[in-house]
């Protein structure tokens, strides 16, 4: 059973009735935002136009969806807790925006996802890298969604190469986003206040994405950051990595119906491709996304796949 608050909450005050009682449930992630100038910057920053379509995930009492309400042409939002379902709708009946919303009950990584412009969340901090790759991978691509993370999770979407907090979904949303910080959000700012600091950030989908195996491109990216501060070269030397990619070669030959030189060394084969086009000695801690781009062609032209 999740954990649940009853809470005095003034700040969720609903058309001058406050929700005093409801009981929060910090499982469902449910940390209301109780500053009116945070829900206020979100909304500015979230430039909103009359013709949008917006997301919304996880409205709560709906402090940022009645805000958002006044400027979108209609919003979506997907709720889990049946609870918060009932108390949105109750805030806009009889309000000039109650058209304009459509509530859905249900886990929105178990949905399928309508059209939208704009996606707004100050989302359940568990779902957040799997919500990021869905929304990445929606299509239409949305114009930008404007999200809430725990700001550890946010310094990783942003890190740079050579940053500590560099890692693959670094690179994997970098590759397919333009990803921006808008805004320090303190824990206490939430109701009940969880457990770390959060961040705003912006996340615009490169749109066309870039033409690309994701398969493949995912496979290399899992062995460079295997061990993010080795060399691409040691990598490729461990004995399960070289077995894989040997297999992976061959299987691939036989698919072609090219002949496997019966002399094949395949470690020197691979060792020849990286040191001559300099990235034996490089590091995925400190590799750029062009990079691993040019990395993947490599191993492709000598027929390493990732992917098979
Ligand atoms: C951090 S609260 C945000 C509440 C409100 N939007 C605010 O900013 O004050 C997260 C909300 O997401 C809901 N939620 C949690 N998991 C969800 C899921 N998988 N799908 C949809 N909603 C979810 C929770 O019930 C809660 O209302």
């Amino acid at each position: 059973m999740g954990k649940v608050k009853t809470i005095k909450a003034k700040e969720t005050t609903n058309n001058g009735k406050n929700t005093q009682g409801l009981p929060f449930n910090t499982d469902f992630g449910q940390h209301i935002l109780k500053n009116p100038g945070i829900v206020n910057a979100i909304v500015e920053k979230s430039a909103i136009k009359s013709s949008d379509t917006v997301l919304e995930v996880g409205p709560g009492t709906g402090n940022l969806t009645v805000k958002m309400l006044e400027q979108a042409k209609k919003l979506i939002a997907f709720e889990l807790d049946p609870r918060m379902v009932s108390e949105l709708k109750k805030r806009v009946l009889g309000t000039p925006v109650q058209t304009r919303l459509e509530v859905r009950q249900g886990d929105v990584m178990k949905q399928e996802w309508p059209e939208f412009d704009v996606c707004v969340a100050n989302l359940p901090y568990q779902i957040s890298s799997p919500f990021v790759f869905k929304l990445l991978l929606q299509r239409p691509l949305p114009r930008y969604a404007v999200l809430m993370f725990q700001k550890e999770f946010a310094e990783r979407l942003l890190a740079k190469p050579g940053s500590k907090e560099y890692c693959r979904l670094s690179v994997n949303v970098q590759l397919l986003a333009k990803v921006e910080h808008l805004m320090k959000v303190k824990r206490t700012e939430f109701r009940p206040p969880p457990q770390v600091d959060s961040a705003v950030v912006r996340i615009a989908p490169r749109n066309p994405p870039p033409p690309l195996n994701f398969d493949e491109w995912e496979g290399m990216l899992r062995l460079c950051f295997m061990r993010k501060n080795k060399t691409i070269l040691s990598i490729v030397r461990l004995s399960n990595v070289n077995d894989l990619l040997e297999e992976n070669y061959r299987r691939v030959c036989r698919m072609k119906n090219k002949d496997i030189p019966e002399d094949l060394n395949f470690t020197e084969l691979i060792e020849k491709a990286l040191t001559e086009s300099g990235f034996a000695e490089k590091r995925a801690r400190s590799m750029k996304i062009d990079e691993f781009l040019q990395l993947l062609i490599i191993f492709n032209r000598i027929g390493v796949h990732f992917h098979v």
